[in-house]
């Protein structure tokens, strides 16, 4: 399993804001959106394209075009969800499946409530889109269900992850791990004794969504 962490004072200036306890619903919401863009453009340098040849007003151009089967991006629901838009903007072909999940605040276990995804992901690149990697019990059980059902990649998009959350993923993944990257905008210092990342920035899902 390959972690990417973004290293870029954009990315920076944008994750420092969004941390800040000051920072209301819209902007937050706003940051993550513009986040995930710049995430995209690493977290997609592999996205499978066909070579082309364009007709310039001049000349025939060589160029490219997103191969098919398009990518699958799957935005866990909820705070997933504040990671959609900014990432079919680049990619508006792409097509789309949800799963919805929510970890218990107590034991941290994880429960699927929604799951609407293709039954055959064949060869398919798939694209996650979840905020937090804490214990990583989510994202384990998210990116088993596409690999299982044959996905040849899955790349996790993330603005926050954990060590501990990072190792525990990739111990659960266990052979399937070679097929799995995260990206991610920092990995912060540890997990406090919530399942919280620390410093971290709170409750994505509340904070996107006014919960609170
Ligand atoms: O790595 P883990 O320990 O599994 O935790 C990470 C998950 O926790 C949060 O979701 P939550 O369960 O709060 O649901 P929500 O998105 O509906 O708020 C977050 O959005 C991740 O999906
Ligand atoms: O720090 C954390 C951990 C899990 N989910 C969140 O939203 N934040
Ligand atoms: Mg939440």
């Amino acid at each position: 399993m390959e972690t990417v962490v973004i290293d870029h004072p954009l990315v920076s200036h944008k994750l420092t804001a969004l941390r800040d306890v000051r920072t209301d619903s819209p902007t937050f919401r706003r940051l993550a959106d513009e986040l995930v863009t710049l995430l995209a453009y690493e977290a997609t340098r592999d996205v499978r394209v066909d070579e082309v040849t364009v007709q310039t007003p001049l000349a025939p151009a060589p160029g490219v075009r997103l191969a098919k089967p398009v990518p699958l991006v799957v935005p866990i629901l909820r705070a997933g969800l504040g990671m959609l838009e900014g990432m079919t903007r680049l990619i508006p072909t792409s097509e789309v499946g949800f799963i919805g999940m929510v970890r218990d605040e107590r034991t941290l276990t994880v429960t699927t409530y929604a799951n609407r995804l293709p039954d055959d992901l064949t060869g398919r690149q798939c694209y996650v889109l979840d905020p937090m990697l804490a214990t990583g019990g989510t994202l384990a059980t998210a990116l088993r269900l596409l690999l299982d059902r044959g996905a040849s990649h899955a790349t996790a998009l993330c603005l926050l992850a954990a060590p501990e959350g990072l190792a525990a993923l990739r111990e659960r993944l266990g052979e399937h791990a070679a097929r799995v990257r995260i990206v991610t905008a920092a990995v912060d210092e540890r997990l406090n004794e919530s399942g919280f990342i620390m410093p971290g920035l709170g409750d994505a899902g509340d904070r996107l969504y006014g919960t609170v």
